[in-house]
């Protein structure tokens, strides 16, 4: 279990952590999401001792620096390429190993573990970055512990890292460790993660599940389909609350918001009315996160570059519209989108 407490940094004027507070289980991916800037990866120096600010944070019961051999009872990887400029890999983990009453075979095992086997003896300099976050990994497990701390452990990966990374961290967490771990992914972090802190200027924004993070900050509406499509509407629009809109280009098909799914279920059985389809839509975690913080946002693009030689809008001028993306074939949304 890891008790952050009042954790809070300054850079000159500008407050970077700001009286932060948050539990991360065991046995479950808690992950940390916020915008660029947000403060994430302060939050996660500040947790180990390796930023100078306010606060505390405890690793069960006990603080960083009280910890005896720290590798062995908390992994963690801030910064993807931070490995010996001359040591090969192997040796790089041996050397940690050595610091940290490690066997050394350890370093062959998590090496396997990772993937890095046949590049064990060449310098992590040459690695990719998506090596090098496996090197990273395999630094952080070295020690075997109960505790991880990744910064955008997938970023660099590509789709079968990805997937690798999330089978374990997920089987890590289910071993009873406690895994605490930043990422933009967030289609990767509604597949991996419990439970969410969520941040944006920082501040704490949502500390909580994924499905609570996702009803908090969206509505989610029912889909309906029915051959008494127009009856039904009819009935829906009389109760409190309930908005109703017939999806385009599906007839017999309403989209229903402000009212529970059995109630629709309920309400076309009293009505004698037939359903096709009957279905809750839950929004996305990348549209709740859009919307919790959306005004945190520190880093905005403003406008779209015009290509050299063309005019650029007048200054206080409307902004530029960003360019619609081309119709895929299977699109059913106009510009594409999905
Ligand atoms: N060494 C520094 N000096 C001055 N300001 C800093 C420093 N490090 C971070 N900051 C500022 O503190 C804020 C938080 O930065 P941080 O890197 O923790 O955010 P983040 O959430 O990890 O961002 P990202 O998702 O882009 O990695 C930012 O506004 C950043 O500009």
């Amino acid at each position: 279990m890891i008790t952050a407490q009042q954790l809070h940094k300054r850079y000159g004027a500008k407050t970077a952590v700001d009286h932060l507070s948050f539990e991360v289980r065991p046995g479950m991916v808690t992950g940390f999401l916020g915008p660029n800037g947000a403060g994430k990866s302060t939050t996660m120096r500040l947790m180990l001792d390796l930023d100078n600010g306010g606060g505390e944070t405890l690793f069960d019961g006990r603080k960083f620096g009280t910890i005896k051999h720290p590798m062995r009872e908390i992994g963690a990887v801030l910064e993807a390429k931070a490995f010996h400029p001359t040591r090969t890999a192997r040796n790089h983990l041996r050397m940690l190993a050595a610091g940290s009453g490690i066997p050394f075979s350890r370093a062959d095992e998590v090496l396997d573990f990772v993937g890095l086997a046949e590049v064990k003896n060449k310098k992590p300099k040459s690695f990719s970055l998506g090596m090098a976050q496996r090197l990273g990994l395999a630094q952080a497990l070295l020690g075997n512990p109960q505790t991880l701390i990744l910064d955008e452990p997938a970023n660099g990966l590509d789709p079968h890292g990805i997937h690798w990374l999330r089978d374990v961290l997920k089987s890590l967490a289910r071993e009873g460790r406690t895994i605490f771990v930043s990422s933009h992914l967030l289609s990767e972090m509604s597949l991996m993660a419990d439970q969410l802190v969520v941040i944006g200027r920082g501040h704490m924004i949502y500390n909580g599940d994924v499905d609570g993070f996702v009803r908090q900050f969206t509505q989610s509406s029912v889909l309906v389909r029915s051959p008494q499509a127009a009856q039904l509407a009819e009935a829906l629009r009389r109760v409190d609350g309930a908005t109703v809109t017939e999806v385009a280009q599906q007839p017999g098909t309403l989209q229903v918001s402000g009212i529970e799914t059995a109630a629709v279920g309920e309400l076309a059985f009293q009505h004698n009315v037939m359903l096709h389809e009957l279905a809750t839509q839950t929004a996305s975690l990348e549209a709740a996160f859009m919307s919790a913080t959306g005004d945190s946002e520190e880093y905005v693009a403003r406008e779209i570059l015009a290509p050299p030689g063309t005019a650029t809008p007048p200054p206080g001028g409307p902004p530029a519209a960003p360019p619609v993306p081309p119709s895929q074939p299977g699109d059913t949304t106009p510009g594409g989108a999905a």
